[in-house]
């Protein structure tokens, strides 16, 4: 009903305000970021050249994923402008605490962090990046690591009992990467990192990945974006973020993951599970329904929870979450504005 004194809205006037609208404003969270969907977001960097031919993407396309030109022309072309944008003023910075400081240090690497599940496409993301951040005059020296090089071999895994735990967060030697990242910032001239072969599924002996002072060192990895653990006995409590000018957190829904795992080790079958050397060589022979069973059963017991309990609490920590969708293609991004 409205009253004498309050003349009916228009069509087209604005909704009144809820009465208790200032109230709630003042408690509601201010969210971090600015939300793209996938069309508003291609459009933000029209003018940037893009790199990359379909030759390019072919080769840096990990299994099972279906990326295409397209998908970098609307997803990571942006992205590259943005993280050259970022490099630059970064580096400006850097200059000017030398300045203030007096000195001529060593050029200090640009550090991105990629985190999300197991499966989701972490590698490609990576590789992509790696590529289209190379092309760039400021950062023609791109380095790529994944942190699974420093998971504690499976030796040692047993004797901890976190065999059945790979992947989560005290599976790795954190200390150790944690040396690596202040190596490589401080601009050490060759950093070396330990080598994870994913066919044996151990750390591979007496092998090792050097990083050679980049403009760019990419850090892929399930568990980045970990806070730092207080310990009594480790009393470095710093994190491996800590180095990360900019972070990724490649998103999709959960179930969505789940098949694209499932997909993937159905694939693997007739190509690392075949090989003699493989640590999955009795998966090889499996029929679909029995290799079906065994993905999930490993996918529920270690990849979902560890999902859960540690990889998915990181998301909000994130400079840019890409979310895709159930064809692996990005259809939102958030970039923390705050
Ligand atoms: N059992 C396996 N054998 C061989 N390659 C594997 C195996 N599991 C995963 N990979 C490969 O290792 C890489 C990292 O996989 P993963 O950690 O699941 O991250 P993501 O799928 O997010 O890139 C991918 O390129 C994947 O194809
Ligand atoms: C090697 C991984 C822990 C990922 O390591 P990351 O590079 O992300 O640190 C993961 O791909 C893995 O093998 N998990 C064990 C469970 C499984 O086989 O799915």
């Amino acid at each position: 009903m409205t009253s004498a004194s309050t003349p009916a809205p228009a069509a087209g006037d604005p909704a009144p305000p809820h009465p208790l609208s200032e109230h709630l404003s003042r408690f509601a969270p201010v969210s971090p970021y600015v939300d793209f969907d996938r069309a508003t977001w291609s459009r933000l960097s029209e003018q940037t050249p893009l790199p990359l031919t379909d030759a390019d993407v072919d080769r840096l396309r990990g299994l099972g994923d279906p990326i295409d030109l397209a998908e970098v022309d609307a997803v990571y072309r942006p992205l590259s402008r943005l993280l050259n944008l970022y490099v630059t003023a970064t580096s400006g910075l850097h200059r000017a605490t030398s300045t203030f400081l007096g000195e001529d240090p060593p050029r200090t690497p640009y550090v991105i962090g990629v985190a999300g599940s197991v499966a989701v496409g972490k590698s490609t993301t990576a590789r992509v990046l790696r590529e289209m951040l190379a092309r760039w005059p400021e950062t023609p020296h791109v380095e790529l690591i994944t942190t699974d090089g420093f998971l504690y071999p499976n030796a040692e895994l047993e004797r901890r009992g976190l065999m059945s735990r790979k992947g989560f967060p005290e599976s790795y030697d954190r200390r150790a990467l944690i040396r690596f990242l202040s190596r490589v910032k401080a601009g050490q001239s060759e950093v070396r990192a330990p080598v994870y072969s994913h066919v044996t599924y151990d750390i591979v002996p007496d092998e090792h990945t050097v990083v050679h002072r980049p403009d760019v060192l990419i850090v892929e990895g399930l568990n980045v974006l970990q806070p730092a653990r207080y310990s009594s006995i480790d009393e470095s409590t710093v994190a491996v973020s800590d180095f990360f000018d900019f972070s990724i957190y490649v998103d999709a829904r959960t179930r969505t993951i789940r098949q694209w795992y499932v997909d993937r080790f159905l694939k693997l079958r007739r190509t690392a599970f075949s090989r003699p050397e493989s640590y999955f060589r009795r998966y090889a022979e499996l029929s679909d329904a029995q290799a079906t069973e065994r993905a999930l059963s490993i996918w529920e017991s270690i990849n979902a929870v560890n999902l859960e309990q540690n990889v998915l609490p990181t998301r909000g920590r994130a400079t840019l979450v890409m979310t895709k969708g159930t064809d692996h293609a990005v259809q939102r991004l958030r970039l923390r504005k705050l």
